[in-house]
């Protein structure tokens, strides 16, 4: 297994509280990592920290170190845009900006610098494409992100992420403010995706991480209790710790 990237003894702490303990976690490529455990236990304080969206919180601090390309992310003189070009993000919550559909995607590519317009075409159609949404809005860019259905507009930030090609995607509960329909359609998306990329994904729903995941890791108080492959931690887990959480004995 090829690891696409990995954190060594990452803790977070927000002041003097540690809501992550020296977590070692290796992401293979081409494949869906599953982050689960009870609320609280740090798994968004962990997802966040691999593109260093934890920067923006004030009183939190890292240590330990995230390896991408044989550099540590937290090592100085750290390009924190082309991080996050490299690493996107999909929020719990659709956050499409307040643009139309076509800006929405075509606003990294421009950021980054392309101005061609036949060019930034190519990128809004292929990241739609890829994000399974094309057929439904292709006829309606111009309009306003915020006129497309819950489910349509997360998968818009799906596309949005990929429209600046990243190795890496974490989704933070993606799918839980989505009707069952969208949901299927965001999984559909996610192992489509992996394909691609390596993708990491907060849920609190086991089926979801059973369903779409290949490994899954289970996070209690801050620390990482178990992690394998997915058959193994729904199956056969090491820890009865793990096994309570994952036959809902326990959170
Ligand atoms: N901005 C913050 N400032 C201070 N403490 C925080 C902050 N964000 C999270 N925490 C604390 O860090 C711990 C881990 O929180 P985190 O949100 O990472 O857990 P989680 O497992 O993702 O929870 P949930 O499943 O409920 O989203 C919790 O005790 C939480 O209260």
């Amino acid at each position: 297994m090829q690891t696409s990237f990995r954190t060594e003894k990452l803790s977070v702490f927000y002041g003097t509280y540690e809501a992550v303990k020296k977590i070692d976690m290796n992401f293979p490529e081409q494949s869906v990592t599953a982050l689960i455990g009870p609320s609280g236990c740090g798994k968004s304080t962990f997802l966040r920290s691999l593109n260093r969206m934890n920067d923006e919180i004030v009183g939190s601090r890292i240590e330990g170190e995230i390896w991408i390309n044989g550099k540590d992310i937290n090592s100085p003189g750290t390009d924190v845009i082309e991080l996050r070009q490299n690493i996107g993000m999909v929020w719990q919550k659709p956050n499409p900006f307040y643009k139309s559909i076509y800006e929405n995607i075509a606003f990294g590519p421009k950021y980054h610098g392309i101005k061609n317009k036949k060019k930034l075409d190519e990128i809004v159609e292929s990241s739609l494409r890829k994000a399974a949404l094309w057929d439904e809005v292709k006829d309606r860019l111009k309009q306003s992100a915020l006129s497309l259905s819950g489910g349509q507009q997360q998968r818009l930030c799906i596309a949005r992420a990929l429209s600046v090609n990243p190795r890496i995607l974490l989704l933070d509960e993606p799918a839980s403010a989505l009707d069952p329909v969208s949901t299927a359609k965001v999984e559909e998306l996610i192992v489509e995706l992996k394909k691609d990329l390596s993708i990491v994904i907060v849920t609190h729903n086991m089926q979801q991480a059973a369903r779409i995941s290949d490994y899954t890791a289970y996070f209690y108080l801050g620390t990482l209790m178990e992690y394998d492959t997915t058959d193994t931690i729904f199956t056969n887990p090491t820890n009865p710790k793990t096994q309570d959480y994952i036959t809902g004995r326990f959170g």
